[in-house]
């Protein structure tokens, strides 16, 4: 089967993104073509699989499949892209609209440069701080939300921040991000049984009060250059957690480049940020 594809990135989180208007793929062998496309050596090289499709209770929709070929609930990175995708290719002919994924109905607007989008803010909705609901499991915990609380990892005690933006986050400050315990933290956190479906595990910085360092192990992917949902979990833990203050932007910085994140007084984080095309293709699916 010929699978026409766009290779996008946002802050070089790249996925594949089919176009689900024109391309209908059988659902069951999307785990399996997320991990194909992927494959640096056999595939096209990406962090994952993104589809836009028709939505019946938005103007769009997004699924998106880790390396792994595990469905998540969210991505922001990938919604910036699917608001470029969905305006650039004429489907949505509006600067503001509705972007449906797993995890919920979120607004878009788009920032249009000669007549092409190249920013993107998104409406990320309000993040879930009960414990239950990320979901975490303690024995015996006495607060609802989990704000720098001891969380041993080997013989290491760690002081965990959690946060779900659709998905689930935990959120671990550092002093130097260069310090970072990235690929041994990383890998053993995100299949951690207190986080029953898994998480993506991220380290942060704090520079100052309008700035953070930030750097992510995805869940289902590993190491990626940005993640939209983890910025804006790690904006909400830092307010929590009294480095940054709740209605003012925080610029994070992370190693493919910086998003502006700003946890609303009513409630909502709005994530601002680029996504840009790569390339066009076909890729080529062995059934
Ligand atoms: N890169 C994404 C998040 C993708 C999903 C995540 N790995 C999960 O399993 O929840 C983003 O930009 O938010």
């Amino acid at each position: 089967m010929k699978i026409p594809f766009t290779k996008m990135h946002g802050l070089g989180n790249n996925y594949i993104y089919i176009d689900g208007f024109e391309t209908k793929i059988n659902e069951e062998l999307l785990p399996q073509l997320s991990q194909a496309v992927s494959d640096v050596n056999t595939g096209i090289g990406s962090d994952g699989l993104i589809l836009m499709l028709p939505s019946t209770n938005a103007d769009v929709r997004m699924r998106i499949f880790n390396k792994d070929g595990s469905e998540a609930m969210n991505c922001g990175n990938g919604l910036r892209c699917v608001a470029k995708l969905a305006y650039d290719s004429g489907y949505v002919p509006k600067e503001q609209f509705q972007i449906e994924a797993k995890s919920g109905v979120v607004e878009a607007e788009v920032v249009v440069i000669d007549g092409i989008v190249e920013q993107v803010t998104i409406d990320m909705g309000e993040p879930i701080l009960q414990r239950e609901q990320i979901p975490m499991v303690t024995a015996n915990y006495t607060n609802e939300t989990v704000i720098n609380e001891k969380f041993p990892v080997g013989d290491q005690d760690l002081f965990a921040t959690a946060v779900s933006m659709g998905n689930p986050h935990v959120i671990f400050y550092v002093e130097d991000i260069n310090d970072a315990p990235i690929d041994t933290v990383g890998p053993e956190v995100t299949s951690d049984a207190r986080f029953p479906e898994g998480v993506n595990v991220e380290f942060v910085e704090v520079l100052n009060d309008h700035e953070i360092n930030f750097r992510v192990w995805e869940r289902g992917s590993g190491i990626t250059q940005a993640c939209g949902t983890g910025a804006c979990a790690s904006v909400v833990a830092s307010v929590l957690n009294n480095y940054v203050k709740r209605g003012e932007s925080v610029t994070v910085h992370l190693d493919g480049g910086d998003l502006t994140i700003t946890w609303e007084e009513n409630g909502h984080v709005m994530m601002k940020g680029p996504a840009v095309n790569v390339a066009e293709g076909i890729y080529f699916l062995k059934t």
